[in-house]
């Protein structure tokens, strides 16, 4: 499902309206109509109601204007407020706040602090208030009476359907800058803002319905959107079937360099992670003198004792071994729990330089890159997996600056250093070099927990080693790593979520994707 910003969407209403001669009227009407549905639909029993439409002055106050003479129209009793003076008012919303007048609707114009807070009884007697005040043509902080509005909006125990989107979220990103309105619901039209999926604004969404307002397909088809947000339907057509005559062998052979003193859990983890999404042959390199445990801890796959500076932590002539294991491997997955220091970094860099094979690199991976130039040349895909902080290091900029940009830092990155770039967070970020961003909404913050991360990089690597491309692979990776903890939390709430959990429950993740045909 591809997401917009403001602007697209702008474009994709002006070229519905001049170019193809839908009139804004008929857009606007359709919203309104959408909207007034999920309304009656979310009050249930009709009778003796109060809905409260708050108008804002442009379109989206257009929208409030149609749902107020539809649900009258329903016998709903409604009370139209806006903000400002009616002269004021968008073309098309003026159109149909002279069609109220016409039918005889009163529009309260509120245009002072006082008229504002005089509100406060009406909007906590109400049974519903609708958030019509400003959609994506919103612009920087609230200016005059809309943050003491929203206040009062927000204070008050009614409940909240928003149009379109949460006045005071901002449609490209999800800031906000000051307050926004806390919808129950939001109906959206025709395609979802990024605002709506990226927090912080999609703590202010509530239940988020996205509703078509008769924009042609084609149209939508028209533009060149880079951005999608993950849907079980995208992962169950990008998982392939398995065939039956297949053979170990046919799942791919991955070699996985994980694990120093203390850390032979990463290892652990991710190893078990690749094998449960269906790895074919999995070997994990890991410090000699940690071997014995980790053969303990693993059953299905195969270890190989690696060379070690001091006991536990590789020797960067362990990169030597790692080659000539890799010569008959597919994928290298390298990073977790491996440590941070001058050994790991020559064989990071080594491998990354010396070596064409598909390459994970996570954590401590991440850690001790100490070239970026030198992922630009590799002649295989190369697949980074940085939580912001990682990424912080990486590009040598401030984690708020991250926080503030991950779609633009994240395309940046993976266009300027040719590689696939996952953008772990509350919303995790997928980049290609291509320049296309797909946004995960699966996980919860039991996924925040040390060795999460491992797993992720056991099922990305576990999948590549199966033949499926770099790209799709991080995407069923990420979305399936989400969902498994979302099952999880269900079970063992959210508090209680172990990294392990979300491999245990893969299997119904994988069951629940299959089932969504
Ligand atoms: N295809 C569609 O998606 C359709 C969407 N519709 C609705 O139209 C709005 C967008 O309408 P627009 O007139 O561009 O802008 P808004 O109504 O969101 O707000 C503009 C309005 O608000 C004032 N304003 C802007 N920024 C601020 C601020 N920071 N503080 C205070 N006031 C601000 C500005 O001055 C204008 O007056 C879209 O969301 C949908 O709801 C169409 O109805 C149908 C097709
Ligand atoms: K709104």
């Amino acid at each position: 499902m591809k997401l917009v910003t403001g602007a697209e969407m702008k474009e994709v209403d002006r070229y519905s309206i001049e170019e193809i001669g839908i009139s804004g009227l008929v857009l606007m009407e359709n919203a309104g109509k959408e909207v007034a549905q999920a309304i009656i639909e979310f009050l249930g029993d009709l009778k003796d109601k109060q809905v409260i439409i708050l108008a804002g002055k442009g379109n989206n106050g257009g929208d409030g204007f149609v749902i107020s003479r539809l649900l009258i129209e329903h016998g709903i009793g409604v009370k139209t407020i806006l903000l400002g003076k009616k002269e004021d008012t968008s073309e098309d919303a003026k159109v149909n706040l002279e069609i109220l007048d016409k039918l005889g609707i009163e529009v309260q114009e509120i245009i002072s602090k006082e008229e504002t807070l005089a509100l406060k009884g009406t909007l906590d007697k109400a049974d519903l208030i609708v958030d019509a005040l400003l959609g994506t043509g919103i612009k920087g902080e609230l200016r005059g009476l809309y943050p003491k509005l929203i206040t009062l909006v927000n204070n008050s125990p009614t409940s909240v359907i928003a149009v379109d989107i949460p006045s005071g979220v901002e449609a490209d990103t999800g800031r906000v800058a000051d307050i926004a309105i806390e919808a129950q619901e939001t109906i959206t039209f025709a395609l979802p803002k990024i605002g709506t999926i990226l927090y912080p604004g999609a703590d202010f969404v509530g239940d988020l319905k996205v509703v078509d307002i008769g924009i042609p397909q084609m149209v939508i088809d028209k533009q060149d959107f880079k951005i999608d947000l993950i849907t079980s339907e995208l992962v169950n057509k990008l998982l392939p079937i398995r065939a039956a005559d297949s053979h170990k062998g046919s799942y791919g052979k991955l070699l996985l360099v994980a694990g120093s003193t203390g850390m032979t859990g990463a290892a652990t983890l991710a190893t078990q992670a690749s094998l449960r999404i269906g790895a074919g042959l999995v070997t994990l390199g890991t410090p000699r003198s940690l071997n014995p445990i980790l053969e303990n801890k693993l059953t299905e796959a195969m270890t190989y004792p690696l060379g070690e500076s001091k006991e536990g932590v590789l020797s960067r002539e362990s990169v030597i071994e790692i080659k000539r294991l890799l010569n008959d491997r597919d994928v290298l997955a390298i990073g977790p729990g491996l440590t941070a220091n001058d050994e790991i970094s020559y064989i990071l860099n080594h491998l990354l330089e010396k070596t064409d094979k598909p390459m994970v690199v996570d954590a401590d991976g991440l850690n001790v890159i100490s070239d970026l130039n030198i992922l630009k040349g590799r002649g295989a895909p190369t697949i980074l997996t940085p939580h912001p902080g990682e990424l912080s290091r990486l590009i040598n900029k401030s984690i708020e600056i991250i926080r503030d940009n991950p779609i633009e830092v994240a395309k940046n990155f993976a266009r300027d250093y040719n590689v696939t770039l996952v953008l772990k967070g509350a919303r995790t970020i997928i980049a290609t070099p291509q320049g296309q961003i797909y946004i995960n909404h699966t996980g919860n913050s039991g996924l925040a927990t040390g060795g999460s991360g491992d797993v992720l990089t056991g099922l990305i690597s576990g999948l590549l080693v199966q033949g499926i491309d770099e790209v799709s692979a991080t995407i069923i990776g990420v979305y399936l790593h989400g969902l498994a903890a979302d099952l999880a939390a269900e079970d063992l709430t959210e508090y209680s979520l172990l990294p392990s959990d979300i491999i245990d429950y893969l299997p119904q993740s994988l069951k629940a994707v299959r089932s969504d045909k």
